[in-house]
């Protein structure tokens, strides 16, 4: 049996991997998270591959690799995880009153082929309008330093989150269906293993 390998250190990605009863391993990749471009699927398709590869190159037996990367985007600007807590509100603040894109992009290496699958998802976020004070409130419960655009669907962000259309797993960090869609492709059903 082929193994699965999550090439990811996010804890969100390995719960919702974990959630289906499956069987897999999980290793962190070591890449830079820079890179310039301001397309969000460029972007999310660049860095998942970057993260899938620098896994795969490691192992020497029959696995399949899957690396993700999610971003925030709201007109035209690329918002990832902030870097302290003004940042965070800078954000939010972006955020607050409308709606944004959320981009996964998934990317999934076979070894020892190297076949590449890559693929992403997307999903519109509408966010509620919110005073200052109430966004000073919501980074103080300390979910939102590592979360692209600075909020947790799956914590307290679900306070200020309207509604959303798609794939609410994209959100969280790995669209389950698209993956298992993309899996099929070399033959894996998550459904029946
Ligand atoms: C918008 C949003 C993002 N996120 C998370 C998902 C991702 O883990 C993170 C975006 O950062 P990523 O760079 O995609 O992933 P990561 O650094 O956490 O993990 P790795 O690169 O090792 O796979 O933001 C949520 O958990 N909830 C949300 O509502």
């Amino acid at each position: 049996m082929v193994k699965i390998i999550l090439a990811s250190q996010s804890p969100r990605r390995r719960d919702l991997l974990a959630s289906l009863g499956v069987d897999f391993q999980t290793i962190a990749s070591n890449t830079e998270e820079n890179l310039n471009t301001k397309d969000p699927v460029e972007l999310v398709t660049e860095l998942s591959r970057q993260k899938a590869l620098n896994v795969a190159y490691q192992l020497d037996y029959d696995s399949i690799v899957i690396g993700a990367d999610t971003i925030v985007y709201v007109d035209g600007n690329i918002l990832g995880k902030p870097e302290n807590e003004i940042d965070a509100f800078n954000k939010l603040k972006l955020l607050q009153g409308r709606s944004h894109q959320v981009y996964t992009g998934i990317c999934i290496v076979k070894v020892p082929s190297y076949k590449i699958i890559s693929d992403y998802a997307m999903t519109q976020v509408w966010i509620k309008s919110m005073k200052d004070q109430e966004i000073r409130n919501y980074i103080k419960t300390g979910e939102v330093m590592d979360k692209a655009g600075a909020y947790a669907i799956q914590g307290r962000g679900s306070l200020i989150v309207e509604k959303i259309e798609g794939c609410y797993y994209n959100v969280v960090g790995l669209p389950l269906n698209k993956l298992n869609e993309m899996l099929k492709q070399l033959d894996v059903d998550l459904m029946c293993i």
